[in-house]
């Protein structure tokens, strides 16, 4: 069922190396990286000459050569490379932290891209606030890693490369002895990362658990104060952020010792060569210049060594990152094709023994109706007897679990997204607006129409004089998700915004539901005459507001239970005429001026 895509995606996001995630994701950017990596190694190559022509002077000196023109030049050709070493690795470290930018944002995209593509359950069923974690935060974590890793870490392993071959052609024990070190590094760093993956997985779900008790905590505000809960929910944050910081040290305190041990250890090369060496030199099997020469280069061998292996971390680190981008890319997406593969003829809905259900609980169970074109269809029932997902599923917002929906006599999954969205204008229960203009909020409906075009929808839908009252008119910013607008307002631009485009299936959901009585009239006069000819599907509570649909379908526990006329059904369903009874009694109650609606 829909749900299983997430732990499908986390699947095969596992097992993945840094290289399989580099050269997946950075595919594009391929010969950026390319260059980086090659400036970094004229980089670090110049950084090393010094160390020869240092190990070179050593040499003259001690074979007795005086003249120190020959050492002001080699000490000149030493700062020259110096500089060199400097320039190439800025220059390369430029590139790469460019090229970074620019994927980070490429991923970022893609994410986006992605999350319209997915199911909504998909999305919804993720909590947003760590979505928008990996979409902004973690993602931002691996532009560092990746800008120095990429190419330092190449350069700082073939600097160490030419080093060693250098060392093994002068003499190969001492060039073994120059990497004495490096298995007790080793060791550090294999007990550093044996148990690294549970700790480090540790503090990242702690802080997503941080992330997401933020985002509910302040989003959940309005609740929090009316309910006097600000105490309990602060306690929540509270210990999140606590048991984040735990998890951190925790992580810190068990890896400190063998790190430390490891970049100590490291650089200890002297300890092997400079002792063995001399009694290599007292058998007289290694000339004292070459003794000399060696104990220099062997600590220019070490450093970008101890460099590339203090990558490690970071490696691992971004490799978790990826996992976690990977997991959302590769989440199944509703099965559209690209390309629609036929084309619908007419706007005629017929859903044929569709059956869904949220994880494996199934909501609807083999539903057979028919939404004819250019007629009216409500929808009505029970709450939680299965309206909304019927209606979502019609809007292709989830895919049917068994059975098909037709448009036009076309599956909806042989149509391509685009070409389906063009055909359907959705209005949910929740009336969604984006933080911008009313005038930008209607105009999403769609993007290109003039401002005329925008005010003379908002009038037909019956909200023009309500935005004329707003402080700065159409000019005004909703504030987020609308907040700075009343639910019936928000819920008549919604309306507005579904008008503008025009498609010729339009579906409501509860999209009236905030409307007093008065207000509701009229939006349903608007619709009526802005929907005429359009096929409709709605969704209400007040029976009142559908009494003239062209045909009612009572839903029941995700079955259908009747569909018909108004009169019909009062006449052959005993459970409409119970709906019917107890919506005329509150209704009559509301009206003697007891609770309005
Ligand atoms: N995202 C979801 N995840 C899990 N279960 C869900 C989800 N959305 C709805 N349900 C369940 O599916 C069933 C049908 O819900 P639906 O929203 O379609 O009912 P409805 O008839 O529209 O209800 P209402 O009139 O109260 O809006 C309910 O039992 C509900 O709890």
């Amino acid at each position: 069922m829909a749900e299983t895509g997430k732990q499908k995606g986390q699947e095969q996001g596992r097992g993945k190396s840094f290289l399989n995630y580099v050269t997946k994701f950075a595919a594009v950017s391929k010969a950026s990286y390319l260059r980086s990596v090659v400036l970094a190694c004229i980089g670090v190559i110049c950084s090393i000459v010094p160390y020869f022509v240092m190990g070179t002077m050593v040499k003259q000196l001690l074979q007795g050569e005086r003249n120190y023109d020959v050492f002001l030049l080699e000490g000149g050709l030493m700062a020259v490379f110096i500089v060199l070493g400097i320039l190439f690795h800025t220059l390369s470290t430029n590139l790469s932290h460019k090229t970074t930018f620019a994927l980070i944002a490429g991923i970022r995209t893609e994410l986006c891209e992605k999350l319209a593509r997915l199911p909504l359950g998909t999305v919804r069923e993720t909590p947003s606030g760590a979505l928008k974690n990996i979409m902004i935060e973690r993602t931002d974590a691996i532009e560092t890693t990746l800008a120095h890793v990429v190419p330092e870490f190449t350069a700082n392993l073939l600097a160490p490369l030419l080093m060693f071959l250098y060392l093994c052609r002068i003499d190969w024990r001492m060039a073994l002895l120059s990497l004495a070190t490096l298995p007790l590094t080793l060791l550090c760093l294999m007990a550093m990362f044996h148990d690294y993956e549970r700790p480090f997985r540790r503090t990242q779900e702690t802080t997503k658990v941080l992330n997401d008790t933020a985002v509910e905590y302040i989003g959940g505000i309005e609740v929090i104060k009316a309910f006097g809960k600000a105490e309990s929910s602060y306690a929540r944050f509270a210990r999140a952020a606590e048991e984040n910081a735990r998890s951190f040290t925790d992580w810190m305190r068990a890896s400190i010792v063998p790190f430390s041990l490891s970049m100590t250890i490291a650089p200890a090369t002297l300890l092997a060569v400079l002792p063995l060496g001399a009694v290599f030199v007292m058998q007289g099997t290694l000339a004292f210049h070459d003794y000399v020469m060696i104990l220099i280069l062997s600590c220019g061998l070490i450093t970008p060594l101890i460099t590339a292996l203090s990558y490690s971390d970071d490696i691992g680190k971004a490799t978790s990152i990826f996992g976690e981008i990977d997991a959302v890319l590769t989440l199944p997406e509703l099965s559209r094709p690209a390309e629609s593969r036929a084309v619908p003829d007419g706007s005629e809905v017929r859903l044929s023994g569709v059956c869904f259900g949220y994880g494996d609980k199934e909501v609807l169970h083999g539903i057979d109706l028919d939404i004819p074109a250019g007629k009216v269809t409500a929808l009505v029932g029970p709450s939680g007897s299965g309206k909304s997902t019927i209606a979502k599923l019609v809007a292709s917002l989830w895919d049917v679990g068994d059975g098909s929906i037709t448009l036009g006599g076309v599956d909806l999954r042989e149509l391509s997204s685009e070409d389906y969205n063009r055909q359907v204008a959705y209005v949910s229960q929740d009336s969604f607006l984006f933080n911008t203009t009313v005038r930008e909020n209607i105009r999403m409906g769609r993007p290109g129409a003039s401002d005329a075009e925008v005010e003379a929808v908002a009038r037909d839908s019956g909200c023009y004089d309500f935005i004329m009252e707003l402080e700065h008119g159409f000019d005004t910013v909703v504030g987020g998700s609308g907040a700075h607008l009343s639910g019936g307002e928000r819920q008549r631009i919604s309306i507005a915004r579904a008008m503008m485009k025009d498609a010729p299936l339009l579906i409501l959901d509860e999209a009236t539901s905030y409307a007093d009585p008065e207000n509701e009239a009229l939006i349903q006069e608007s619709v009526a005459r802005l929907a005429c000819g359009k096929t409709l599907l709605v969704i209400a509570h007040r029976l009142s507001t559908i009494v003239n649909a062209d045909q009612i379908v009572v839903v029941k526990s995700g079955e259908i239970a009747a569909r018909g006329t108004h009169a019909e059904l009062l006449r052959e369903s005993p459970l409409y005429r119970k709906m019917w009874e107890a919506h005329s009694s509150a209704r009559d109650c509301s009206e003697e001026g007891g609770l309005s609606e």
